[in-house]
This record gives structure tokens, C-alpha cells and sequence, in this order.
């Protein structure tokens, strides 16, 4: 494996380096403490003063990075709580700090375990809790806060997710379509970070799209820091394929894969990551339909496109995924001349309304058979 990932980190040259280079900071470990507990006055039944705890608040704006440049040092301590005295009988409380973290967030202890899922602006999780003050209950001595290493884990979040190889044109058509400026150029791993754009609906309606850096094969396994970008597709409520409609070939090293064999290629990387990715609602743009010989290739392909299983068999073993996506709708495009731009438009946002009434009739089901539990044998049936 690791010789694979080498040889692929030879043959594709600085562009490809640069990604593996990129700073782009989506995680973060920090060692959070609590403040410890203020010590009681046994003599006056005084009560010492909770240490004070640190929590984090998800903001807009904010950036790991930001966050990261802007703390003294990775360890961050709440103040503690103060001891009692004859002139303060019930100790002050120690001071809190307050984190502010991305939108999209997940905090994890140092055993992996999700703490909180900071998804929306305000969403708030304490890291680490004071130690209690001193009093009876302890023998008036303060007990220490909490103290652990968490792990911010930034997950984008995003109606829409671009997924492709490099050079696909993805993030031509994210310019195309809404009021992002990515650098766009004809080299693979162009994209290196995670960006997202807006489009904006006569009726100020607006769809955000994440527009992520190409994938390879091997991404599932973290090639090409796969995992990195893979795990923003997961927050995102529907997946928008793009495949170049000549195919790709990553450097003359790699084999030169058909538009087909790339749709069954990405099918796979994703069912390898993670399958319930693959119940994910779709949508497949086939692009660069403005060059010559693009339309012969869609009308040879399309039915086989249409109707995955049919070409399953031929398609080579590696890149050969279990279950094959099923896609909303299919559209041969071009991002760079925005041919059919207004169509991608229209139906991203017909496919969301549709997921959107979906998930709504799956509540309500939902709340139907919670409601039906609770009311039990004897209560009336509820239709
Ligand atoms: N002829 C033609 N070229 C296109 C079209 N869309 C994109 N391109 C070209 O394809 C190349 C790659 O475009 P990008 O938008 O950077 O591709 P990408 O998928 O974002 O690539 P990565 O960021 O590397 O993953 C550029 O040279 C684009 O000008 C198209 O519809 N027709
Ligand atoms: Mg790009």
C-alpha cells in the first residue's frame, strides 16, 4: 500500500505535492482543564468556589487555524474557584473560558468518543466542568476540574457536495454557479482546500455548495489525505458527481479510465469510506461537453449510465464497487462555456425540495411510531 501511495507521489508532480502539503487546518487537539474547586472554611460551614470550566461556542467566521494562531498555547485552563473566607463565606466562582470554534465542529474526547456535535451557529458543549468547591460533602477541600485532550474534528457543512477526480471541472462549474471564486487550472489537485459557494435563487432562495479537492483512488484509505476531504461529504444532504465526460487519467503511470469506469470508481471509493454514503440522494453532471467527440461518447455511454448494473461485469475488479449508485438525474454539461448552468440550478434545487419532503414524511413516520409506542396497546390506533 505505502509503495502505491509512493510511486503516485512521484508521478504526479508539484501540483499534487502542494495538496499533500496544504495547511488547510481541520482538526485541532487541544488539552482542555477545568478550574479546581475553591477550599471551604470547615470552622463557618464556608463553601469554596467552583473552578471554572471551559467551554466552546460555534461561531460563524471562525476558523481553526484563526483559533489555533490565536491561543497562547494548547492547553487552556479555566481560573479556579476561591476558598472561602471569614469575609466571603461561599467562595467566588472561578472564571469560565469561553471558546469560540467553527460552525461544524465535532468535539471528540481522547478516547474518539463524540462529546458534541457543535452544527449550528450558538451550539454550545462544555470541555471540561470546574472542580467542586469545598464543603461538607468533601471534607471542605476543592476537587480538581476535569482535565482532557479533545479533538476538534471540522466537518463542513453544506447543502451540496462536489465529488470528482481531479481536473473534472468541479470547481469551474462552483464559479459558474454561484458567488465563489475558486482558482481553477489544468492540472490535477488545483482545489487543495474545501470551499464552499452560494447560490442565490431569483426568490432568495439559496443553496450552499462545498466544492471539494478531487479525489484519487485509494482516497477511502486515506491516499491523497482522502479521509481529510471524504469526511465533509458526509454533512452534506446531497452528492453532485462530476466526471470529465473523456475520462482521466491521474499521470501517464495511472491507466487511462473511461467516463464510465470513473463513475464506478468514485461509486467504490465512497462505498469503501463509508456505504451509507451511497443512500445518499445523487445527481451526475457529465462535463466538458463542448469539445469535440463529447456527444458521440454520451449517446455510446448513456444507457449503460443510466443503468449502472448493465456494464458492471466488464468494469475492471479495483475500481469495481458492490452497489451502484442510483442517480437522481443525469446532465452532459459545460461548466467553462455554462452550457445547461441554469439547468444544474433548477435541478439541484428540485432534488433538494424532493429530499426535503422525504425526510419530512420519514419524521413524520417516525413521530407516528414514537407516539404509538408511548400510547401502548390500549390507547386509539393513530393513522
Ligand atoms: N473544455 C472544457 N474544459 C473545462 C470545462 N470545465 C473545466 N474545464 C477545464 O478543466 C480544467 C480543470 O478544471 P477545474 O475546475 O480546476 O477542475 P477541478 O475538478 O476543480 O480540479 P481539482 O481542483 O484539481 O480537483 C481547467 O483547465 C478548466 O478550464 C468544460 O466544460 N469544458
Ligand atoms: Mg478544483
Amino acid at each position: 500500500m505505502v509503495q502505491v501511495f509512493k510511486v503516485l507521489l512521484k508521478s504526479t508532480k508539484s501540483p499534487a505535492r502542494a495538496h499533500f502539503r496544504s495547511n488547510f487546518l481541520d482538526t485541532l487537539r487541544l488539552t482542555v482543564r477545568g478550574g479546581h474547586g475553591g477550599n471551604g472554611l470547615p470552622r463557618y460551614g464556608g463553601v469554596g468556589g467552583q473552578g471554572g470550566a471551559v467551554y466552546f461556542v460555534a461561531k460563524e467566521g471562525v476558523t481553526l487555524r484563526k483559533l489555533a494562531q490565536g491561543l497562547k498555547e494548547k492547553r487552556i485552563v479555566a481560573s479556579s474557584g476561591e476558598d472561602s473566607s471569614k469575609l466571603a463565606i461561599f467562595g467566588r466562582r472561578g472564571a469560565d473560558q469561553r471558546i469560540e470554534v467553527p460552525v461544524g465542529v465535532q468535539v471528540y474526547d481522547e478516547r474518539q468518543q463524540l462529546m458534541a456535535d457543535l452544527n449550528e451557529e450558538d451550539a454550545t458543549c462544555i470541555a471540561a466542568g470546574g472542580g467542586t468547591g469545598g464543603c461538607t460533602g468533601n471534607n471542605f477541600i476543592g476537587r480538581p476540574g476535569d482535565n482532557r485532550t479533545v479533538n476538534l474534528d471540522l466537518k463542513l457543512i453544506a447543502d451540496v457536495g462536489l465529488v470528482g477526480f481531479p481536473n473534472a471541472g468541479k470547481s469551474t462549474l462552483l464559479k459558474a454557479i454561484s458567488n465563489a471564486k475558486p482558482k481553477i487550472a489544468a492540472y490535477p489537485f488545483t482545489t487543495i482546500r474545501p470551499q464552499i459557494g452560494t447560490i442565490e435563487y431569483s426568490d432568495l432562495r439559496s443553496i450552499s455548495v462545498a466544492d471539494l479537492p478531487g479525489l484519487i483512488e485509494g482516497a477511502h484509505a486515506n491516499f491523497g489525505m482522502g479521509h481529510k476531504f471524504l469526511k465533509h461529504i458526509e454533512r452534506t444532504r446531497l452528492l453532485l458527481f462530476m466526471v470529465d465526460i473523456f475520462g482521466f487519467q491521474l499521470s501517464p503511470r495511472h491507466p487511462h479510465r473511461d467516463c464510465l469506469t470513473n463513475i464506478y470508481a468514485l461509486n467504490k471509493e465512497l462505498e469503501l469510506y463509508d456505504p451509507t454514503l451511497l443512500e445518499k440522494p445523487c445527481v451526475l453532471l457529465l462535463n466538458k461537453m463542448d469539445k469535440d467527440g463529447a456527444s458521440d461518447i454520451f449517446t455510446r455511454l448513456k444507457p449503460n449510465i443510466k443503468d449502472l448494473e448493465s456494464r458492471l461485469a466488464e468494469c475492471p475488479e479495483e475500481v469495481r464497487p458492490s452497489r451502484v449508485l442510483k442517480f437522481k438525474y443525469i446532465l452532459p454539461i459545460s461548466a467553462k462555456n455554462s452550457a445547461r448552468i441554469t439547468q444544474v440550478k433548477k435541478q439541484l434545487r428540485e432534488s433538494l425540495d424532493e429530499v426535503a419532503a422525504e425526510q419530512f414524511v420519514a419524521d413524520g413516520q417516525q413521530i407516528k411510531e414514537k407516539l404509538q409506542q408511548r400510547v401502548g396497546v390500549i390507547g386509539p390506533k393513530i393513522t
